[in-house]
């Protein structure tokens, strides 16, 4: 990895800022890095303090020296209850159910006690943006105050004077601001706990300065040691600035400017969110009612009250009517049987009426029914309305997360199957000739090849690290058919030949 990749730059919009030194090109490498710290969410479970993955409260050790920090086994080998924090929690002398019912302090409280042993890490968390003044009187502040400040000020669990209530707030927002989501690993949890759903959060203090834009250069993926690695997504000049989404990459502007403000405490001004087409892929516009061919599109999006209007007759739309309708598209989806794919169709048919084909709740329904197509009988029908539903969801992926993309790899891996069962399908049918399938199953190869090329990066034990393995085989057992069937045609036209040779003679 080369240390020169990358520098660290402040200007008043970002704070500081991560940015190329060089060019960097589609998949190097950017950097590697270990968390300082990993926990669980507000309101989420208890995790083991070595190795971070979820235990139940009824099923947890706890640690023999501090008698305080949780374990999953004794013998755990987990790198991240040092003996330094040991020291410092058995010096606080808790109770050792007290986490158990207070686990909303483990990650706050474990980055305090960090103050009391390592000050030159301490001054870099406290460098982190937190936003307390934008946070201060807000929901989150009240909540912080009563799940994590009250309780550590009344147990007198700190008692360093200058660890202020402000402080406390500090580190709760700085945890909000900078942290990442990031998957339990998943090579231990499943024995131990059911909680796999359940999602930690770990702070890593370079990739934390890394600033958002809504379409990345960068793809992060974390393995289950919870090392992030930072993989440039597309080639990246030298000078720009090295960024990643924030946001969901298939939510619509209003959608993620919302998390942006409430979560993040900005606002983007990034090229897409400036775009009201949204560069082109319509992903938040709907269709016109007055003309019945036109799309209504907001008239600009820098803020949060702008008409809407139709690009084709013109007609002007309040914000607050567009508001409605998407509020009854999201109360139709919630009421709809998520796990019914006629149900599912029968809405989607009724949504296209009103939204764009890019609308993103149009997308999130295609995402849906592809994976309710995968688990249904494979005949014509459903296979080819898949290979619709893939082929749009990767047109929409192909401009908002260009590059490297595990979204557009999960999706071209599922396509693959779709082409190639399908040509099948035809073949048997005697509707395809054996040209047809050949040229079908080529295609299928090239696009099993295009998922690869998304999805090498993922770790290996990591769901999509499992598909790539899947998918090496698939493409094995891929050429190996063409292989066949190039030999069948070669030796059909080899006889054909030969007959022709016979007849004339
Ligand atoms: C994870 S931190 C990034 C590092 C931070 N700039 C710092 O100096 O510590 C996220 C914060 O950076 C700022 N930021 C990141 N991307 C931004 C953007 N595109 N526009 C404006 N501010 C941004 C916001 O203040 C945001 O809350």
């Amino acid at each position: 990895m080369d240390k020169n990749i990358y520098e660290v730059l402040h200007n008043q919009t970002y704070g500081r800022y991560v940015t190329a030194k060089r060019c960097i090109k589609q998949g190097e490498l950017i950097w590697n890095e270990k968390p300082l710290i990993v926990g669980s969410q507000i309101g989420g479970g208890i995790i083991c303090f070595k190795c971070c993955v979820f235990i139940s409260k009824t099923q947890c050790l706890i640690c023999d020296k501090c008698r305080t920090a949780f374990i999953c086994d004794l013998h755990c080998s987990g790198e991240f209850h040092n003996t330094k924090e040991c020291e410092e929690l058995s010096k606080l002398a808790l109770d050792s159910d007290f986490l158990k019912y207070n686990n909303n302090l483990i990650t706050p409280l474990r980055l305090l006690l960090l103050r009391n042993y390592s000050q030159n890490i301490w001054q870099e968390i406290m460098k982190l943006e937190a936003h307390v003044e934008s946070r201060r009187g807000t929901p989150i502040w009240d909540t912080n105050k009563i799940l994590v400040e009250d309780v550590l000020k009344d147990t007198g669990l700190l008692l360093d004077e200058d660890i202020t209530n402000e402080t406390i707030q500090k580190i709760c927002g700085l945890l909000d601001v900078n942290t990442f989501e990031i998957r339990p690993p998943q090579n231990r949890c499943q024995e131990i706990s059911k909680s796999e759903s359940q999602c930690l959060r770990g702070l890593y203090l370079k990739t934390a300065l890394m600033s958002h834009a809504c379409v990345s250069n960068t793809h992060l993926t974390v393995d289950d040691n919870f090392l992030l690695r930072v993989h440039a997504s597309t080639d990246i000049k030298e000078g720009h600035p090295i960024v990643f989404n924030y946001a969901n990459v298939l939510d619509g502007t209003q959608v993620r400017k919302k998390h942006l403000k409430y979560g993040k405490h900005f606002e983007c001004n990034c090229k897409r969110c400036l775009d009201p087409s949204e560069l082109n892929t319509n992903i938040s516009s709907l269709k016109c009612h007055k003309c019945k061919t036109g799309i209504i599109l907001p008239e600009v999006f820098n803020s949060t009250n702008n008409n809407w209007c139709c690009k084709s007759c013109g007609k002007v739309f309040k914000n607050c009517l567009i508001e409605t309708v998407l509020r009854q598209v999201d109360n139709l989806i919630e009421d709809t049987d998520q796990t019914n794919l006629f149900k599912l169709e029968e809405l989607y048919g009724k949504l296209l009426k009103t939204l764009h084909p890019h609308h993103y709740l149009i997308l999130a329904l295609q995402q849906k029914l592809v994976g309710l197509y995968t688990q249904s009988i494979q005949n014509k029908k459903n296979l080819s309305r898949k290979n619709e539903l893939c082929q749009n969801l990767i047109k929409v992926y192909e401009i908002l997360e260009p590059g490297i993309s595990r979204n557009q790899g999960v999706i071209q891996y599922e396509l693959h199957s779709t082409i190639a069962n399908l040509a099948y399908k035809e073949y048997s049918l005697g509707e395809i000739t054996l040209e047809t399938l050949l040229q079908q199953l080529f295609l299928a190869e090239a696009t099993l090849k295009a998922a690869l090329k998304h999805l090498i990066y993922e770790p290996k034990k990591s769901p999509e690290g499992r598909i790539v393995q899947e998918a090496l085989g698939y493409l094995k057992d891929l050429r190996q058919s063409i292989s066949d069937i190039k030999e069948q045609i070669t030796s059909r036209t080899l006889c054909t030949k030969t007959k022709k040779k016979r007849n004339h003679k």
